[in-house]
């Protein structure tokens, strides 16, 4: 099933009433009484034409590559019967209309009336998720992830939005997962109720949802969720905000509570032009009035650009929001910083990190079963925007052992310790890896370095039809950080694979230990026939995906499912 009719299937329960249309069409100026009757019959409302019906309404945009005010014949024949459009269209099609019975409405200013229209129109029926937001070039789909779970630390229902799709994690499987002892678990009674609730609840508990397309879906789908996830009693809800997501107002009107910035470096110039608009994208979490918290992580140089843009906006608004800094070095924290939230100490071990907070909030010694030191940096950003909310320092310390990896990053797979015929490990282990940045790719290799004791080899390529200008970097991140690299397709869409390895290969030096096998599965194999069993082989990249995006066609293609066939084959 494609990921697309998931999404469907699952923001498909998702309906309105009549009544609560009523209410909401005044946010657009528009009375119940410009309708035709066909209209009042909808019970769903979406951005794509090709996917609405006759209960279903049709919201015209203007898109980055095209104009929904194109697709409303398309509407109208899919048996739409209300459109809304930002201008006044073809006396032809509104005659076209009348005949089918649909109404187009013109709206001026339409995007911008959208998230007001949309927030009565799914305004949840009991309380909404506290949200968070997550942005930054790296790290996003993992401090949503670990956040979720840290939720767990104050038996909150909780939620992440983003690359992974949509996860749940709440408090009835907590006994499982964590060793929280029910007696030891002071609530009054209304408390206890309220988790019985919870626990009662109907669906989607301790479940995985994939989620179309986008890291950060769209403008409908977002209020859709938000009364999705009251339904299901999420408390605390965290969601990454890509840069076009942001730039595209997918997330407008939303009650963001608290930002969360991770770091910046070169990613996604093709869409915007230069890393100065890059950065500016990203810093609109800060235009969100809701916002009360903000965490920054005081390594990166763009922090400095978020505190002092929070300074710049009127005071009443500075004032309210309550910063943390995280990081790796308490010389990097600005004089000022009056929240912080410092890891020191760190080892990595084979079993993961251990390392010691040292925060305004106390301090702990803390061990993580994740990989790599950037993944520190991920659970400190989750701890402290946590610590602004409330949670109790104690609490959420000891729920860090508990935290479960994230799918596809620093993912490690283990060949079985002994060959059964020849009574030894005679290949290395694996890590699966999502790293498509050029940064990203440095860190997670001088994070696998650290875990082993050989040769690190690593197995990459570059996606086509997007930014071409970080191609020779990250060949050159590789052949610093690598040992022997092996270079092959990623997503390659409509370029051919041979040509964007050629463009990766310019930034190689060349002496360099250089493979070159454009099948990915072969790729992968030839790498770890050519370990040895002390060494490591990083495949990045593909992460948790399950294809390859290739001439507009998703082909299956399950990394982490491979590697676990040949650490199965190899204990054969
Ligand atoms: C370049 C880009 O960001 N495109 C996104 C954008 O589409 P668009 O505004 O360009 O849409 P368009 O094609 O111009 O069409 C305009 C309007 O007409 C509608 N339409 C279009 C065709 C049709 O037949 N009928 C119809 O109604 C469209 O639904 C849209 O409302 O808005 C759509 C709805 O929100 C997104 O699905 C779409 O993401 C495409 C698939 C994409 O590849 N996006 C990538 C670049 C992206 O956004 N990535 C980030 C993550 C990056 C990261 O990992 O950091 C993300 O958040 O996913
Ligand atoms: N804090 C970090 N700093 C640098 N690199 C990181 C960090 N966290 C993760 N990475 C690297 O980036 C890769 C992607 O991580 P993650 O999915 O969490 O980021 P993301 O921002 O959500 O990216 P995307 O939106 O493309 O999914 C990881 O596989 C890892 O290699």
């Amino acid at each position: 099933m494609s990921r697309w009719s998931e999404n469907f299937m699952l923001l498909d329960d998702i309906r309105f009433s009549q009544a609560s249309l009523c209410a909401a069409l005044p946010a657009l100026t528009v009375t119940p009484d410009a309708l035709l009757p066909n209209a009042m019959k909808i019970d769903d409302i979406g951005l794509d034409s090709r996917q609405v019906n006759e209960k279903k309404a049709f919201i015209a945009l203007a898109g980055s590559q095209s104009d929904g005010f194109h697709y409303i014949d398309n509407a109208i024949e899919n048996a739409s019967p209300l459109v809304f459009c930002e201008r006044e269209p073809s006396a032809e099609l509104k005659q076209k209309a009348c005949m089918l019975g649909a109404s187009i409405v013109t709206v001026d200013g339409l995007a911008e009336k959208l998230p007001a229209f949309l927030s009565v129109l799914y305004a949840p029926l009991n309380t909404t998720p506290s949200i968070t937001a997550v942005t930054g070039t790296n790290g996003k789909t993992s401090v949503a992830f670990l956040y979720a779970q840290l939720s767990l630390a104050t038996r909150q229902r909780s939620a992440s939005l983003g690359t992974l799709g949509l996860n749940i994690v709440s408090v009835n499987n907590l006994s499982s997962k964590t060793n929280f002892k029910k007696d030891s678990f002071q609530a009054d009674a209304s408390h206890q109720a309220q988790l019985a609730a919870k626990v009662d609840a109907p669906r989607f508990i301790n479940e995985h949802f994939e989620l179309g397309v986008n890291t950060t879906c769209d403008i409908v789908s977002h209020y859709k969720l938000l009364r999705l996830l009251a339904q299901q009693h999420v408390e605390n809800y965290c969601l990454e905000a890509s840069s076009h997501g942001l730039e595209q107002k997918r997330l407008a009107g939303l009650p963001i509570r608290s930002a969360i910035f991770t770091n910046l470096t070169q990613d996604h110039l093709d869409y915007h032009g230069s890393m100065a608009q890059y950065a500016q994208a990203k810093r609109g979490l800060l235009l969100f009035s809701s916002l009360n918290h903000l965490v920054l992580n005081a390594d990166d140089a763009e922090s400095s650009n978020w505190a002092n843009a929070l300074a710049a906006r009127d005071l009443a608004q500075a004032s309210k929001v309550q910063t943390l800094w995280y990081g790796l070095q308490k010389s990097s924290l600005p004089a000022n910083a009056q929240h912080y939230c410092i890891a020191q100490n760190i080892h990595c071990t084979p079993g993961g990190i251990e390392f010691t907070i040292d925060s305004s909030f106390g301090s702990a010694k803390v061990k993580a079963p994740l990989l790599g030191e950037f993944n520190v940096l991920n659970i400190l950003a989750a701890f402290g925007a946590h610590l602004l909310q409330g949670a109790d320092f104690e609490a959420l310390s000891a729920q860090i052992s508990q935290l479960e990896g994230v799918p596809g990053r620093m993912e490690l797979f283990k060949p079985s310790a002994v060959n059964a015929s020849l009574g030894h490990k005679t290949h290395g282990n694996f890590i699966v890896d999502y790293a498509h940045t050029p940064d990203a790719l440095a860190q997670s290799l001088k994070a696998a370095r650290r875990h082993t004791r050989g040769k690190l080899l690593c197995v990459f390529g570059c996606g086509g039809d997007r930014d071409k200008t970080k191609r020779p970097v990250m060949g050159a991140a590789a052949a610093k950080h690598a040992d022997i690299l092996v270079l092959t397709q990623d997503n390659s869409r409509t370029e051919q694979p041979q040509t964007i390895v050629n463009e990766i290969m310019t930034g190689i030096p060349n002496d360099a230990k250089v493979h070159v096998e454009l099948d990915r599965e072969q790729a992968v194999k030839w790498a770890w026939k050519c370990s040895g069993a002390d060494d490591l082989v990083l495949l990045a990249g593909k992460g948790h995906e399950t294809y390859l995006e290739i001439n507009n066609q998703r082909l299956a293609y399950d990394e982490r499912a491979l590697v676990q066939r040949i650490c199965a084959e190899a204990a054969l």
